[in-house]
């Protein structure tokens, strides 16, 4: 379903009401269509399915086969930046990168889609758990390969900036699938170009 631009004005005007600010002041009037906008931006991602995306960003190719097939080596897209909402509180999760790597299977996927892929499943309400599931799902359906790896590292707005106000903590997740997850010996290849030893 498209985003409802029109709902989401109406809704801020109430939401600054509570607050007890006057909406149609100067500096006000125009924010309800603002952050209607900002809102259409940011959360892109909420009207499409991982399926949906996966079809998006179909851009591979199998021309290099020894590279595409039965070779066994690893592609990894590091420090890729991102920033997404959480569901709970809607608050920013920040100074947020993701590391995405897969075992191509027959083929091998356009490098840019890799970002945008893990942008477009950022721009929805939340955790960071499931940025790397969805990331790994999409991933996994666009190039075949069951072996995907993502490591997403960032910090919470929730947790620096109230409640707990903890400033310093940084979450580190990873979702490891196939043979990263099964094969020791693969671990040991991610955690190494994870590290930029190799
Ligand atoms: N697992 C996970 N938890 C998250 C993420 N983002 C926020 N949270 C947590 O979701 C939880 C929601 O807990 P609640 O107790 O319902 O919310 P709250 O009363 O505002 O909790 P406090 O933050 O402890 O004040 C909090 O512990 C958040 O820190 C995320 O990406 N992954
Ligand atoms: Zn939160």
């Amino acid at each position: 379903m498209a985003i409802d631009t029109v709902k989401i004005e109406e809704h801020i005007r109430g939401i600054l009401q509570a607050l007890g600010e006057n909406p149609d002041r100067e500096g006000l009037k125009a924010t309800p269509k603002r952050v209607a906008h900002m809102y259409e931006e940011l959360f892109e991602g909420i009207q499409y399915s991982n399926d949906d995306i996966a079809k998006m960003f179909d851009k591979t190719f199998e021309e290099d086969l020894y590279i595409a097939q039965g070779n066994n080596e690893i592609v990894m897209m590091r420090d890729i930046e991102l920033f997404s909402f959480c569901e709970h509180h809607m608050a920013l999760m920040y100074n947020m990168k993701a590391s995405v790597a897969y075992i191509p299977n027959g083929k091998i996927l356009g490098l840019s889609k890799i970002a945008r892929i893990v942008d477009m499943v950022s721009k929805r309400l939340q955790l960071q758990e499931r940025i790397g599931s969805d990331i790994a799902e999409v991933i996994q359906k666009v190039t075949g390969s069951e072996d995907v790896a993502v490591i997403i590292e960032g910090q919470h707005a929730c947790i620096t900036t109230r409640g707990i106000k903890n400033t310093k903590s940084v979450t580190a997740t990873t979702t490891l699938r196939g043979r990263f997850h099964t094969d020791q010996n693969f671990m040991n290849k991610l955690m190494l170009l994870y590290r930029k030893e190799v």
